[in-house]
């Protein structure tokens, strides 16, 4: 009897202990399951329109509410490409561009969840188009800034601004969009250069090895606790329609010198052979780039050489290499260190180049391969190419021509660093451009100090914690039974 009753009064609090122990061990796995089960993720939205000068583009992003200063966090959910030409070519009618964007903000309205318009943040950024439209006309670029500003003020989004951005600016977000996309910001490994080329003007950003000689073309950044001396300068009128309007107005004036006729004949070897069309004088005199004298005759015919070499002589006319008053320069009397490190080349760089299959190569191969396409007689290239409308076909042979000469003659590219420059659209899913540094940049989404990275991840902190708590509580039953024995044997030993 003695003896039953002596193991039923130990039986009964070992059972207590350890249903105790089952117990705590049974919410501890609830709390680590509820606590590292992935949440429902909450997303954020912001909008920029990017006002180019040849078409408007609305951009979505999106993002983790929880991680905004994270780098490499914000992505393009969507892209919508307003239909129509650019908004400065509504100087005679501000109304339509406003009007314009209608399509591409209402389908912004379906792609973000409707309780998060009220903050979601829209900014619209004009660039060349209109600061050659400002130089001509400011009344008339301030009625279409207007117009879209109300435009847009008209949907659920929070409006934060219409304007028009500096080169300077539309540079250096480039730069730290595609920075931000390859997440070299946190990194001492290098950042990657920036050059942009548009319809109207052309950026070229990057990190320098050398001393910047000019103000002007200096930006100077401090992004997640690292010190960035940026080299930054925009070509207004280098963008590669406007190249175009001043290289064909360059071969129109001597033409006209040479013939007296009318209609003028204008031999471009920039356009294939077999190339014939009648064009109008206008129509390339119609833009504040264009310097030259306008010819009396209005209607000229535009014939087609296919001349390669001949077509960059011409090009090259348009680059002012003399007149340096610093160490180096690009053109034009700009100051420009020696390009240094590896560049992302995006916008018409990519387009233009990737139609003609001439992202790879070195830049002899390009130039043969270049060569060979601008003396492919025009019936050819229409018949290779049914679908493309025939103005943007006519165009490659002189845009491709244009790129390489601007990046070899104007921003001193060699054969060695030829293969440092990436064509490139996208940098994951989101385009390279500069929407998104302009966006990161309002939302102050990129801080100037490293945000304080805990040791480990939270799911992580959580899980250690219960690890150790566990531990802790087997080395206290392994301690009770060693006890709860020991006592025992003591027991056995006085009976
Ligand atoms: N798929 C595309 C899109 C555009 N373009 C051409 O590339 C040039 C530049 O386009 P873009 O980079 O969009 O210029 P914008 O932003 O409009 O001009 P800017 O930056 O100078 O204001 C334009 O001539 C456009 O017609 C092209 O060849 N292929
Ligand atoms: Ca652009």
């Amino acid at each position: 009897m003695d003896e039953q009753g002596g193991k039923n009064s130990w039986n009964r609090p070992v059972a207590i202990f350890l249903a105790v122990i089952a117990a705590v061990i049974i919410i501890m796995v609830a709390i680590s399951v509820v606590q590292n089960k992935p949440l429902h993720q909450k997303y954020k939205y912001g909008i920029v329109l990017d006002a180019g000068s040849s078409h408007t583009s609305v951009f979505i992003y999106e993002w983790p509410a929880e991680k905004e200063n994270n780098t490499g966090m914000v992505r393009q959910k969507h892209t919508c490409n307003v239909k129509g030409k650019g908004i400065s070519s509504y100087s005679a009618n501000p109304q339509g561009a406003g009007a314009s964007l209608y399509e591409c903000m209402e389908e912004a309205k379906q792609k973000i969840p409707a309780h998060r318009h009220p903050e979601t943040p829209v900014y619209l950024g004009a660039t060349a188009g209109m600061r050659l439209l400002r130089m001509e006309d400011e009344k008339a670029s301030d009625k279409v800034l207007a117009s879209v500003a109300q435009s847009l003020k008209s949907y659920p989004f929070s409006y934060r601004g219409a304007r028009i951005i500096s080169g300077q600016e539309e540079g250096a977000f480039g730069w730290i969009t595609v920075n931000y996309l390859s997440e070299n910001l946190r990194k001492p490994t290098g950042t990657l250069g920036a050059l942009d080329l548009g319809g109207a003007s052309t950026q070229i950003t990057f990190v320098p090895q050398q001393n910047i000689e000019s103000k002007d073309n200096s930006i100077d950044f401090r992004l997640y606790g690292n010190d960035y001396h940026l080299y930054t300068h925009s070509f207004l009128c280098y963008g590669k329609d406007q190249a175009l309007k001043i290289s064909m107005s360059k071969i129109l004036e001597s033409a006209n010198e040479a013939s007296k006729t009318d209609p003028i004949e204008l031999r471009d070897p920039c356009f294939h052979p077999g190339y014939n069309d009648s064009k109008t004088v206008s129509s390339f005199f119609n833009s504040p780039c264009v310097k030259e004298a306008k010819p009396a005759n209005e209607n000229f015919v535009h014939v087609g050489l296919g001349n390669w070499s001949q077509c960059q002589q011409s090009i090259r006319k348009i680059f002012n290499t003399g007149n340096c008053l610093y160490t180096r320069c690009s053109f034009n009397g700009v100051f420009q260190p020696s390009v240094y490190g590896d560049f992302g080349a995006f916008s018409a760089f990519f387009f233009v180049m990737d139609f003609l299959n001439l992202t790879s190569g070195t830049l002899t191969t390009t130039k043969k391969k270049l060569e060979a396409y601008c003396s492919t007689p025009w019936d050819q290239i229409v018949k290779n190419h049914p679908q493309v409308y025939k103005k943007y076909l006519s165009e490659y042979c002189f845009s491709a021509t244009y790129i390489l000469t601007l990046l070899e003659d104007g921003y001193n590219f060699t054969s060695d660093n030829w293969k440092d420059i990436r064509f490139i659209k996208k940098i994951g899913d989101s385009d390279a451009g500069w929407t998104l540094g302009y966006m990161l940049n309002l939302t102050n989404m990129i801080p100037a100090e490293a945000p304080d990275t805990p040791l480990m991840p939270y799911e992580g902190y959580v899980t250690f914690i219960i690890l150790f708590l566990l531990l802790i509580l087997f080395l206290l039953v392994l301690v009770y039974f060693y006890f709860h024995r020991s006592t025992r044997t003591a027991q056995k030993d006085i009976i």
